[in-house]
């Protein structure tokens, strides 16, 4: 059964169209990462999704309950989430087991319940024997989850979280996502994560939603959003990918015949015929001694992780500049002749998540 479902939400800030008409459905326990540039929605969908704002227009249900619509709204206290902050949100006056406590207070649970409760959640963080200390006392990872700590203690069904670990370093932050890939799966919750980090979506989610300028690109696994991107947009945001028009002449079974430029190509696709595009990671290019279907030439290189990251410009098509690691160090303008032994093909124009359009994601196994 779905734990949330949007259909067609918009949200207009003064004469800004800020969301529009974004549908989708996750299964109870996914773990859905909002992901897209800065800018495109993400906090406000968050926020609609919490009853922090109300919609224009569409409808949003917890299972089958509207909890935003025509005809209903029912205020975030009275809608079982639990919400975390980029910014943490502690009392400071509080200690650790005061902060969490507090939720429960205001949810009518008895002393000793609630004592058990604390000492549950502080279990489950990782926090066990620091619920005495107060707020400066902790670092900032122990600091988020704490507050991790206290939005679990209500049991809610549903966790959101706004980018939670922008204000660490790059350390802690791997840490901590396993740490909430741990906790999701130990609690069985349904987590909501904004962030505009894609590395941060692809590690720890099972279900990526990419937006772009308030409407939804695409749903779906890490793995299809990077192998099956939807859109061109999809295709050049994640993992680095690249773009390259193609004409598309065949379409038959999941595979795609197309054009680049004169070479003749038969990738997987599911395109119409027409204007497309080819879209592909540095991974399914390989350098060939002649006769190769892309012709570059090199227009700079870089030595990272022990190759050459080289960047080519396509000399007999128009398109943008394609890189791929090679093993040695060559002039620049050298002629590079690239073959695919994979990639994508994406028809012009296709949107996966058009108004009105409902995606089905189910929780990974
Ligand atoms: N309360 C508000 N009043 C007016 N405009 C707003 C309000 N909240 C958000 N916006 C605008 O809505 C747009 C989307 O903002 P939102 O915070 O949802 O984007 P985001 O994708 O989360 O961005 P970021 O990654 O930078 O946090 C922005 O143009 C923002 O300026």
């Amino acid at each position: 059964m779905p734990s949330l479902t949007l259909t067609a939400v918009s949200k207009r800030f003064d004469s800004v169209q800020v969301l529009d008409a974004v549908s989708l459905s996750i299964a109870d326990g996914a773990f859905l990462a909002l992901l897209g540039p800065s800018g495109c929605g993400k906090t406000t969908l968050l926020r609609l999704i919490a009853g922090l704002e109300v919609p224009d227009g569409g409808e949003i249900r917890f299972d089958e309950q509207v909890v935003a619509g025509r005809t209903a709204f029912v205020p975030p206290e009275r809608r079982r989430i639990g919400m975390v902050f980029q910014s943490y949100a502690l009392w400071p006056t509080m200690s650790v087991r005061g902060n969490i406590e507090f939720g429960l207070k205001v949810a009518g649970l008895a002393s000793a319940e609630r004592a058990a409760r604390i000492d549950e959640v502080l279990e489950v963080v990782g926090l066990r024997g620091l619920g005495d200390r107060r707020p400066h006392e902790l670092s900032g990872g122990q600091r988020q989850r704490v507050a991790l700590a206290r939005s679990l203690a209500t049991r809610p069904k549903l966790i959101l979280l706004d980018e939670p670990l922008a204000n660490l370093d790059a350390h802690l932050r791997e840490a901590m996502l396993a740490e909430f890939r741990r906790i999701h799966s130990l609690t069985g919750a349904t987590f909501v994560f904004v962030t505009h980090d894609q590395d941060e979506a692809m590690a720890v989610a099972t279900h990526v939603a990419v937006m772009d300028r308030g409407r939804l690109q695409q749903i779906g696994t890490p793995e299809d959003l990077y192998r099956r991107p939807a859109s061109p947009m999809v295709a050049r945001f994640i993992g680095r990918g690249r773009t390259l028009p193609v004409r598309v002449v065949k379409a038959d079974g999941g595979r795609n015949r197309v054009m680049l430029g004169q070479q003749l190509l038969d990738l997987p696709g599911q395109a119409p015929v027409g204007h497309g595009w080819l879209s592909f990671h540095a991974s399914d290019l390989k350098r060939v001694p002649e006769g190769g279907e892309l012709k570059t030439e090199l227009v700079g290189q870089v030595f990272q992780n022990g190759a050459f990251l080289s960047h080519c410009m396509p000399t007999e098509i128009d398109g943008d500049v394609v890189s791929l690691p090679l093993s040695e160090r060559l002039k620049p303008s050298t002629p590079v002749e690239l073959t695919f032994t994979g990639g994508w093909v994406i028809g012009d124009g296709q949107r996966a998540c058009d108004a009105g359009v409902t995606r089905r994601v189910e929780t990974a196994a």
